[in-house]
């Protein structure tokens, strides 16, 4: 059994590569420290999920590493599971439980003491203000509510690293909200949260860093103020830098190719 290094980064990827029919992700390198609050932004197919997938160990690389808190997530995958969770943006949760049945369900698996999985469940549905449909089935539920049982369902075993693909995506304002307070208030307690948006506005206010990951690779890297150096734009909003940096990479990309 590998033991968790606690000055280990919350994620360390070296050299990952997965293809499909084509390259998705070419030799990606990053490190998110723990309690971090990292965004990783790209183009549609630019690979996020996809390396992501491969970090909660749904998916194999074909060669790379990944370890997490020093755990060697691909020859340790469960012990790694234990210290991650996982959300994706098509939560999987089971129509005919109720939010709290799920929430007990999911606790189970992770052998979390029944009393400690009741509070922290009663605590997670009224944060995310799931409180008043705790008993009702899921079966009914609308997209964003069930996106919130499954963000629940993700934290109930209080993972150290948190990923999660599009989280915001289809929420109404009120939700968004209770979302992004419920990451921030895991990061304020050390937690390590890295997620993947299309909305810049939420990367440039939640993030402390920001990477952007083009055609498989990792960019561009840094604080909002670091990319704003990078790019030479000063006073500049994250979404020109992006656009910016996302232009750039491709034109290398067709002068390489040429
Ligand atoms: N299961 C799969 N089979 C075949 N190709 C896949 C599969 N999953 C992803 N791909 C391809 O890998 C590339 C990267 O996809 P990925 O979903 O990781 O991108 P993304 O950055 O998350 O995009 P988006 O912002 O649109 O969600 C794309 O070309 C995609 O078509």
């Amino acid at each position: 059994m590998t033991v968790q290094q606690p000055d280990a980064p919350a994620l360390s990827i070296a050299g990952l590569h997965k293809s499909f029919d084509k390259p998705a992700v070419c030799g990606l390198d990053l490190s998110v420290a723990g309690g971090e609050f990292y965004a990783l932004l790209g183009p549609n197919g630019a690979g996020k999920t996809t390396t992501l997938r491969m970090v909660a160990g749904l998916l194999p690389p074909d060669s790379g590493s990944i370890s997490i808190y020093g755990i060697d997530a691909l020859f340790n995958a469960v012990e790694a599971k234990r210290v991650v969770a996982w959300v994706s943006d098509e939560p999987m949760i089971y129509d005919k439980l109720s939010p709290y049945e799920y929430l007990e369900f999911v606790a189970g698996l992770w052998s979390v003491d029944p009393r400690i999985a009741e509070a922290r469940s009663a605590e997670l549905l009224e944060l995310l203000g799931l409180a008043p449909h705790a008993h009702e089935r899921c079966g009914g539920f609308s997209k964003g509510m069930r996106q919130k049982v499954a963000l629940a369902g993700a934290l109930v075993h209080e993972p150290r690293l948190i990923i999660l693909d599009e989280p915001l995506t289809g929420l109404d304002a009120g939700s968004a909200r209770q979302v992004k307070s419920v990451l921030q208030e895991r990061v304020a307690g050390g937690v390590t949260v890295i997620m993947t948006t299309h909305i810049l506005e939420v990367a440039e206010r939640m993030a402390r860093r920001i990477g952007v990951i083009d055609r498989g690779r990792l960019i561009a890297e840094g604080t909002l103020e670091e990319l704003r150096t990078r790019s030479g734009r000063d006073g500049s909003n994250l979404e020109e830098i992006f656009l910016d940096l996302v232009a750039e990479g491709g034109q290398e990309a067709g002068e390489a190719a040429a």
